[in-house]
């Protein structure tokens, strides 16, 4: 059997006032009628930006300064009949007004508006990210009875958006639901959302939490997705086998670590940079790095292919 080639996309996330640009793929094409992201093949001898800049124009007549794209994810998808890599970038800084310079409709749709079936199968890692903050806090330690309360209330008040996995494996399960109410009422109407952490039992006790954080005891026993399509689902990760598990439960994103050391888990061995990357590229949704985390480390694990950071000492 003839091996696949590779082939290189060039993919472009457009954004404007909260909204992003998409485009319909005519029906004659390779996954014709349905939405995408403006872009296209890597031509040889070109950059992956040189092909954003060019595929944006000659599809929508955009014009996009080359600095200004940022990576946002990258995926490897076998449709059977091709094999492509989605090497996606966005940019909020494309100039002019959009135009299906092909003949195809073109409109603007919010993160949330992105249906995964209107998108070739190959984008539901990218949707996902783009509805995921760049920083996961999760919750240090709530030991000590009605210390645990009080010590969140303050955390809570230094996170203005994103999400907060409400970890406490030292609490009862009394303790806990305490907790998470407390936190879904001083989080409601904020754009903070709170993420259970735990077996999925939980969530149905809470449907006003943004969704469930798995541990890796919790997630290794389950064969499917465990809950509804419409609440996040995160895993934690510590290697290749465990971000495929996560990919095979339909996971919404991984945290992956610890990448580096951590006063947390101290004489945890880590994984670096370097392997990170490496699991990274082949995994098939949105990687949150974890482990000696700082906001300095945000742009480096997202060149590197990650979501993002997650960790307790950034904030806690
Ligand atoms: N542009 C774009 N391509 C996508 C997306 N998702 C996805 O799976 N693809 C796949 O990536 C490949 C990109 O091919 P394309 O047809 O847009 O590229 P092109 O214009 O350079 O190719 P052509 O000259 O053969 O028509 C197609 O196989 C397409 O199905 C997406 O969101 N945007």
């Amino acid at each position: 059997m003839a091996v696949k080639k590779l082939i290189h996309v060039a993919v472009a996330v457009i954004v404007r006032g909260g909204r992003i640009l998409i485009a319909r793929r005519p029906e004659h094409v390779h996954q014709g009628g349905l939405l995408e992201f403006p872009g296209g093949k890597v031509e040889s001898g070109e950059t992956v930006q040189q092909a954003l800049v060019r595929e944006i124009a000659e599809e929508t007549g955009l014009r996009v300064p080359a600095e200004t794209l940022e990576p946002v994810i990258g995926i490897r998808h076998d449709y059977g009949d091709k094999q492509v890599f989605l090497d996606v970038w966005q940019t909020a800084a494309a100039e002019g007004e959009a135009e299906g310079r092909e003949g195809q409709p073109v409109f603007w749709l919010t993160p949330e508006e992105l249906r995964d079936e209107d998108f070739p199968a190959a984008n539901r890692p990218i949707i996902r990210a783009l509805r995921l903050p760049r920083t996961l806090h999760i919750t240090g330690s709530l030991a000590g009875p009605g210390e645990g309360e009080c010590r969140l209330d303050q955390a809570l008040q230094r996170v203005t958006d994103g999400l907060v996995v409400l970890r406490a494996p030292g609490l009862v399960p009394e303790q806990y639901r305490r907790l998470v109410s407390m936190a879904l009422a001083r989080c409601s109407g904020s754009s903070v959302g709170v993420m259970l952490h735990g077996g999925p039992a939980l969530l149905s006790e809470f449907t006003e939490a943004d969704g469930l954080h798995l541990p890796w005891r919790e997630a290794e026993r389950l064969s499917g997705r465990p809950v509804a399509g419409n609440v996040r689902l995160g895993v934690s990760c510590h290697s290749a086998e465990q971000l495929r598990q996560a990919e095979r439960l339909g996971a919404d994103y991984a945290v992956l670590g610890p990448v580096l050391p951590t006063a947390s888990h101290p004489g945890e061995p880590t994984l670096g940079w370097e392997a990170f990357e490496q699991l990274v590229a082949a995994a098939r949704l949105p990687v949150y790095a974890l482990g000696g985390m700082q906001p300095g480390h945000i742009a480096k694990a997202r060149a590197l292919g990650g979501q993002g950071i997650a960790g307790i000492g950034f904030w806690w």
